[in-house]
């Protein structure tokens, strides 16, 4: 099984210090972790720093797999320049360390993410002249293909309408549920959050200020202090639990 743990990891631009000295407990496949945090907390940097983009201190530990890239990645921006067809890139993404000569279970993988994802229709269009949110279900599509070990996702939901973002989600559960994948995805719908992730951490200018099961961290306490909103946490009907925001303070 996957793990991946993070013992006093920094990162920093430059000069400027923006993650700083964070350890998380060991995560493992099968779960799902929601990054969450203000604009600028450093949610995208952290990942960048796993990743290994970034350089910086602490020790980013993942072990219990065999593949040769068992990361992958769909970022925050999902700029589609290149002239390819919606099947070509997810294509392109998979080959992506692989040999080079496309076998039938690469197409497989392929067809198989489009229809997760509900884009299979999308296949022959140009990635160039896609909407938002299709071209952010095409990124998914993209990372979800490669069939990591560990998928980490930065905000993918937020060019996608309620229906497409409770389904992306569900496909992220399943994924970790199913085929033990270690999900980390960075949200800003703390509801989506409470709902989907088993664990969350809680960055702050670049500090894990809280972390550990999902309704330990979201609190109306840690609310008020980080996103600076009076809120509730309810179950509804069906015992999900639910954020139920009263104003900005
Ligand atoms: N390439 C860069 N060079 C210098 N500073 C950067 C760079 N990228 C990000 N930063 C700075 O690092 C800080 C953290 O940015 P980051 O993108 O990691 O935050 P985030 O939590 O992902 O934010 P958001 O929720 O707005 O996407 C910000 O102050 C940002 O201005």
């Amino acid at each position: 099984m996957v793990t991946l743990q993070l013992n006093h990891v920094s990162a920093r631009y430059g000069r400027h210090p923006i993650v700083q000295d964070i350890t998380t407990p060991c995560f493992q496949g099968g779960q799902v972790v929601a990054l969450l945090g203000p604009n600028a907390a450093g949610k995208s940097t952290l990942f960048r720093r796993i990743l290994g983009l970034l350089k910086g201190e602490g020790e980013v530990a993942i072990s219990g797999t065999n593949a040769e890239r068992p990361v992958a990645y769909m970022p925050q921006e999902t700029g589609a320049k290149a002239v390819l067809t919606v099947y070509e890139s997810v294509l392109l993404a998979r080959m992506q360390g692989r040999s080079l000569k496309v076998q039938a279970a690469d197409l497989a993988q392929v067809d198989r993410a489009l229809s997760e994802l509900n884009i299979s229709a999308l296949g022959e269009r140009d990635i160039g002249d896609l909407s938002g949110g299709q071209r952010q279900l095409v990124s998914a599509a993209q990372a979800l293909v490669q069939e990591p070990d560990i998928l980490m996702l930065d905000e993918p939901t937020s060019a996608l309408d309620l229906n497409r973002q409770i389904n992306l989600l569900g496909v992220l559960r399943r994924l970790a549920d199913e085929r033990n994948m270690l999900i980390m995805v960075a949200l800003h719908d703390l509801g989506h959050a409470l709902r989907f992730a088993d664990a969350a951490m809680m960055l702050e200018n670049g500090r894990l200020i809280a972390c550990g099961p999902t309704a330990d961290v979201i609190t109306p306490t840690l609310l008020r202090q980080v996103y600076r909103v009076e809120a509730r946490i309810e179950p509804c009907s069906k015992g999900r639990l639910q954020l139920i925001v009263e104003e900005a303070v």
